[in-house]
């Protein structure tokens, strides 16, 4: 179960006029022009989507030698075009997922170069690569002089192959503070669910422990959830994807938006019920959902599991499927007690008409819809599920889908497809779902 106590004051801190992040997560939206004309064209469509903050990526640009004035260029473009949003200039080098290599000499003359030039063209932040760079001798004096232009430094360190340990994620952040990083951020790649956790807890550890404001992602699809849950992690910055993606799992900036809302002020005024087929991902998007708004979670199967000190398969094997429908119903009963909590149902809790009369006292049922292909890719290699344990097939899938998707079709409140599997536009589309029928509202 989680609580909304369990949210975090983020650190703060003054950038050219805006304050990182005293309220809400500030939302940033990268521009990934390769050109003059498409950087101008970016940066005109970013600004209408009113970020608070424009990130240039400059390794996007293509020039052949990274000539100070071209460069200079492009930022009066940009910043001509974006209305006062302050700018973060970035150039991420292929060591660090980028899109180019470049010398690290050019690289550090271009920081220092950006930084002079800085107030002009209301470069707030300045992105460099602290990690790989930290053994230089003269990185401790580029990082002097480029804070001495009045601009804030954000150190930062990407892993696009894994997730270093959460003890390895906050020394990369504690090094960066150390080396005089006014911002620390780091961006890991999760391979499985549990890295994504490693991610938020090595996060608010860093958010605790340092007094610099941190900026932390787990990246791709798996991990987008974080660039939402900035309440759990305090990251001070989240980057939504304006014209392009610039990095894997952005969402797009107006879906960052709801979801920060949602996050910081949602209110709800019932339980969310996600019920459908067994492995159409009722467990992960409650989860999910939860991490983003703050909202309890309960997951019904979980709760019989430590009710009884048994696993699903030994009670069905030890007392039958009756009796754990039995289970069902008590454990349903009792959740109703709960407000404001989203509860996974079981995949078979609705198929009794008591069950979905106890949901609909206090709850908006959601039911999660995905093909039996998709159900059985996502849960073949799983032995916890005894009604599929004898006969793990598309076959049996389908047979016992047409058995039970009428009833879900009848049941729910709220209907979702996920079989493309975007955890993060799953919880968006319900909480945008619940919001039109007046259940949930954010100020
Ligand atoms: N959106 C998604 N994209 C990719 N994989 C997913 C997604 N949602 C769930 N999965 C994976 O599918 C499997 C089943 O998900 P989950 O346990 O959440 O389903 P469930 O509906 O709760 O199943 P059950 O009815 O048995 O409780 C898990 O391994 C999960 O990681
Ligand atoms: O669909 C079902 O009937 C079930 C789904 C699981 O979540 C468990 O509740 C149990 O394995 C039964
Ligand atoms: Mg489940």
């Amino acid at each position: 179960m989680r609580k909304r106590e369990d949210f975090v004051p983020m650190k703060t801190l003054e950038c050219r006029g805006i304050t990182l992040s005293d309220k809400q997560t500030k939302i940033c939206v990268p521009i990934t022009g390769t050109d003059l004309e498409e950087i101008k064209e970016q940066a005109e469509k970013i600004a209408n989507m009113n970020p608070d903050v424009v990130e240039w990526r400059a390794d996007f640009y293509d020039v052949k030698d990274n000539d100070e004035t071209e460069f200079e260029q492009c930022l009066k473009a940009i910043n001509d075009n974006l209305k006062k949003i302050p700018i973060i200039y970035t150039y991420r080098t292929s060591n660090e997922g980028g899109e180019k290599s470049i010398d690290v000499d050019d690289y550090c003359r271009l920081c220092k170069y950006v930084s002079e030039i800085s107030e002009k063209y209301n470069v707030a932040m300045i992105d460099v690569e602290l990690y790989e760079n930290k053994d230089q001798k003269n990185i401790g004096k580029l990082l002097l002089d480029i804070k001495s232009t009045g601009v804030k430094v954000i150190g930062s360190n990407h892993h696009f192959e894994g997730t270093p340990s959460e003890k390895d994620i906050f020394n990369v952040l504690k090094t960066m503070e150390e080396a005089g990083a006014d911002i620390c951020k780091i961006a890991v790649m999760p391979k499985e669910k549990v890295d994504v956790k490693t991610l938020i807890n090595a996060s608010k550890k860093a958010n605790k422990e340092l007094n610099a404001p941190i900026i932390t992602m787990s990246m791709g699809e798996l991990g987008a959830v974080t660039r939402i849950c900035t309440r759990m992690t305090g990251s001070v910055i989240t980057f939504g994807a304006g014209v392009n993606a610039s990095a894997p799992g952005q969402p797009p900036c107006e879906m960052v938006r709801f979801l920060l809302k949602a996050s910081e002020s949602g209110k709800i005024d019932c339980n969310v019920a996600l019920i459908g087929f067994m492995g159409t991902g009722k467990t992960t998007i409650s989860n999910a959902l939860s991490r983003i708004t703050g909202f309890k979670e309960v997951d019904v199967d979980q709760y019989i599991v430590e009710k009884e000190g048994m696993a699903i398969k030994d009670i069905f094997a030890e007392n039958g499927e009756q009796y754990f429908r039995n289970l069902e119903t008590q454990a349903l009963r009792d959740l109703q007690e709960e407000k404001e909590t989203i509860i996974s149902c079981g995949g078979g809790a609705v198929l009794r008409d008591e069950n979905v009369e106890i949901l609909n006292t206090g709850s908006v049922i959601v039911q999660l819809k995905a093909t039996p292909e998709t159900v059985f890719e996502r849960v073949k290699d799983h032995t916890h599920r005894p009604i599929l344990n004898n006969d793990m097939s598309v076959r049996h899938i389908t047979e016992l889908m047409n058995q039970r998707e009428p009833r879900y079709n009848s049941v729910a409140d709220i209907q979702v497809n996920v079989d493309k599997g975007d955890r993060v536009e799953t919880c968006y589309y319900i909480l945008k779902e619940l919001e039109k029928t007046g259940h949930f509202s954010v100020e």
